[in-house]
């Protein structure tokens, strides 16, 4: 694909010692619920540290827009639990996104919706974006009880979860196959309950039932993004000196967000995490040689964790990432391209199952250009391998949909310069 260069690229080098206290973003996730639910309550929670994430400002301007069409841009969150919510306070809206957005799948929620009784249609490809939400007509009569896939997005449960307790009945959810992301549903359930809603799940079960019941206003504070907290950890794993150590603020031991397992993935790269009191501090600790991990539970992290085995020359096996092929970009695609620019590869072992990331024979030389997809993560992912050797980030500015403030948090351990570029580049 040619596309021509909207940000200068970023050339990122190392200059020494890192000591470093890291603002970073709030969640995106936690904020995009925290405004649905809001929404629910007719504005009157009082949220507080609502991210600045492209996504969630996304969400902020479209809850309270008039305009008929909804333009997500490139926000998952926002496209899937919005449809939701225009759908149940039968608000009438077309639906759309970045070309990307319009390849990503939708059909199994507006199938559910339909069920509940909303009127939508597609406007171009069926199952994909842009659709037209038309009205609502549940009754007491609509099934309150569905069917939904869970191996395809949590999105969908989180948005119909998120609108059940306006349903005259409430709604019971059956979770059929296996279940991706579950700690993000998990994060919508405490919401909701923490807002009043009365909630059952039952993992065995594997249902989510939820009460006719509306939530109470409450004020609500959104905790640092651990998905951020990501780059972070790898930075510290991939600096050469011994005694780095950096301060990430606002995060909680016990969190919402399932990518803070991290903490556990880079005790195996070498990242050591002590909670204070005014969040994590990482230091150094020793590294294993290979490492094993099912990213079915924390598919954003996957990206992070195999740049930084890769520099570390370890051999790192994954599962659990078949979703990453649906996100702002193939990214399973993008990281097999990527990664041999760093002088290692990703390896699909067992088809759409098993993967392996490990460093090749020959590295390449000289500062390796990066391309980034119009993902945010590719541009993060890669960032850390400044601790090593230069690096330049084709594209920089994909990291607002997430972390706007990721560079100026990066100049604390890098020095980052943005270059004018010259020529249209390809990807
Ligand atoms: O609900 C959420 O906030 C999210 C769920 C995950 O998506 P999937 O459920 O599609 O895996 C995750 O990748 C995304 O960044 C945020
Ligand atoms: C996949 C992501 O977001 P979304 O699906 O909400 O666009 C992400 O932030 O990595």
């Amino acid at each position: 694909m040619n596309a021509v260069r909207l940000t200068p690229p970023a050339t990122l080098t190392q200059p020494g010692l890192v000591q470093a206290t890291i603002p970073l973003a709030s969640s995106k996730s936690e904020s995009n619920r925290a405004l649905i639910i809001d929404a629910l309550t007719g504005f009157r929670c009082d949220l507080q540290n609502l991210s600045t994430a492209r996504d969630t400002q996304t969400m902020i301007r479209l809850l309270k827009s008039t305009d008929p069409t909804a333009d997500v841009l490139d926000a998952g969150t926002t496209m899937r639990f919005l449809t939701a919510y225009f759908a149940a306070t039968g608000q009438e809206k077309i639906m759309t996104g970045t070309p990307r957005m319009c390849e990503r799948p939708i059909g199994i929620l507006v199938d559910a919706l339909r069920a509940l009784g909303a009127n939508i249609t597609y406007l171009k490809q069926e199952g994909y974006p842009p659709l037209q939400i038309k009205g609502f007509s549940s009754s007491t009569e609509s099934s309150n009880r569905l069917s939904i896939r869970g191996d395809v997005s949590s999105q969908y449960i989180s948005a119909l979860v998120m609108i059940a307790p306006l349903l005259p009945n409430g709604l019971t959810l059956e979770l059929t196959g296996a279940i991706g992301s579950r700690p993000y549903i998990e994060m919508t359930l405490e919401q909701m309950r923490y807002f009043g809603a009365d909630v059952q799940d039952d993992w065995e079960a594997k249902t989510i039932t939820v009460a006719p019941k509306p939530y109470t206003p409450k004020p609500y504070s959104i905790e640092s993004d651990w998905s951020g907290a990501s780059y972070w950890y790898s930075v510290a794993a991939l600096a050469n000196d011994e005694t780095a150590e950096i301060n990430l603020l606002g995060l909680k031991a016990k969190s919402l967000q399932g990518d803070s397992a991290i903490a556990d993935i880079m005790r195996s790269l070498g990242v050591e995490s002590t909670f204070t009191d005014s969040g994590v501090r990482l230091t150094k600790g020793p590294a294993a040689t290979s490492l094993a991990w099912d990213f079915t539970d924390c598919p954003d992290l996957a990206q992070t964790v195999a740049v930084c085995a890769a520099m570390k020359g370890v051999v790192l096996r994954l599962t659990g990432i078949e979703s990453l092929k649906i996100k702002e970009t193939d990214r399973v695609a993008a990281l097999q391209a990527e990664l041999q620019k760093i002088g290692a590869e990703l390896v699909e072992i067992e088809p759409n199952h098993l993967y392996e990331v490990h460093q090749l024979a020959v590295r390449p030389s000289g500062p390796p250009t990066i391309a980034t997809y119009d993902d945010h993560r590719m541009a993060m992912a890669f960032a850390p391998v400044a601790m090593q050797h230069e690096i330049i980030i084709d594209e920089p500015g994909v990291v607002a949909k997430s972390y706007p403030s990721f560079w100026d948090d990066m100049a604390r351990v890098a020095t980052v310069k943005f270059t004018e570029a010259s020529t249209d580049v390809t990807h």
